[in-house]
């Protein structure tokens, strides 16, 4: 999408260095760096200067073939893929993209594996970009129906990012918005900030706003007013994990959400692209590891000083500890439909397995 006018990606190629925004400074600065080795991959996925499934796909993609160029040795391939499949354990993209580039590259000689590697991780990418794309499409045809039964404003909740930056491109959750709003019709966003990290305060607000489109940011726990009072027509969220029966983990308070728009009669979409769905998991709940990240996220908050410095402060007592698990499971029974890059889908076994014959077990 577009930052000041200008096309970007999250992750992109120049000649052979790879580069992404640094999305931790977001939206007061947007930092590019570039990654050049692997540790640099590994700091990047682990410490969030990246994040959103898709795209933790797409640099483990890139890191691996950067990786390969230091050792392309049997043993090395294995040791890139463990290195870099340690940074994260929820969103399932990381594992997926790092199990295609190795059955891509064990084959062949040692020597042909950073350059067919580093093809492969753009293919990747652009296949993200694509897969996206017509998640809008199929997304857009659910966002026209509302708006011609309403007459009028379309408002859409979404946690979290599940923006561009979170993809290589489009987003999951927000390429129906971009294509509703691209297509003339009039839609607003409620924006959960989504504590600890403020994805959506920093990223989704950001996003929006460089594009133009109507939105609101929200307290996460405003959602389910917002509802009982009619102000919520549907809501999509991203996943991290969808799995063979149809349960979905996403960042935390996705399973609240859930419950409220259950409970108010309204749509809940989870818009996701095929290689996030784990065909191995079924039961979310039991089965998708949930990432703990460090408490500190939750005692402190980033923002600007008064002077523009991004700084940390802390909001509570020195002395109070904290827990930050990432990400919850929405069991697949509070999901309205799961929206793909082939069409919507409902959130169960046979369903899934009919709209992805080809992937299903
Ligand atoms: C399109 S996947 C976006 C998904 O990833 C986010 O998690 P994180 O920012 O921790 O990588 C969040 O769960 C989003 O819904």
């Amino acid at each position: 999408m577009k930052i000041d006018g200008t096309p970007f990606r999250s992750i992109w190629r120049a000649g052979e260095t790879v580069r992404i925004i640094d999305q931790r400074w977001l939206p007061h600065e947007v930092r590019v760096v570039a990654l050049s080795d692997r540790a640099a991959f590994a700091t990047a996925i682990r410490d969030m200067w990246v994040r959103g499934a898709p795209l933790i796909g797409a640099t483990a993609a890139y890191g691996m073939a950067v990786a390969l160029r230091a050792d392309a040795s049997d043993s090395a391939l294995d040791d890139h893929w463990q290195v870099l499949h340690a940074t994260r354990p929820t969103a399932i993209n990381l594992r997926w993209a790092l199990d295609r580039m190795r059955a891509a590259l064990a084959p062949l000689p040692a020597a042909d594996r950073a350059a067919a590697a580093l093809a492969l991780a753009d293919a990747i990418a652009d296949e993200d970009v694509e897969l996206n794309r017509q998640i809008g499409l199929h997304g857009l045809a659910l966002i026209k129906a509302i708006a011609a039964r309403k007459g009028g404003r379309v408002n859409i909740l979404t946690h979290c990012n599940a923006g561009w930056p979170a993809t290589v491109d489009w987003g999951t959750a927000t390429s129906p918005i971009y294509h509703a709003h691209n297509a003339g019709i009039d839609v607003h966003v409620w924006v959960d900030e989504t504590r600890p990290r403020n994805q959506g305060a920093q990223i989704t607000a950001w996003e929006l706003n460089a594009h133009g489109v109507p939105h609101s940011l929200i307290v996460d726990n405003a959602g389910g007013h917002l509802m009982q009072h009619g102000q919520v027509d549907m809501v999509i969220v991203g996943t991290d994990r969808t799995t063979a029966n149809g349960d979905v983990c996403n960042k935390i308070g996705t399973y609240l959400k859930a419950l409220a728009a259950r409970a108010n009669g309204v749509p809940f979409y989870v818009a996701l692209p095929s290689p996030t769905i784990d065909w191995r998991v079924k039961d979310g709940v039991a089965e998708i590891p949930i990432e703990e990240r460090s408490p500190a996220e939750v005692t402190h908050v980033q923002g600007l000083d008064p002077e523009g410095r991004i700084v940390q402060v802390r909001i509570s007592p020195t002395g109070t500890g904290a827990a930050n698990p990432a990400f919850d499971v929405t069991p697949a029974t509070l999901v309205t439909g799961l929206i793909t890059e082939r069409g919507v889908c409902a959130a169960n076994p046979s369903a899934l397995r009919a709209m992805f014959p080809d992937l299903a077990p």
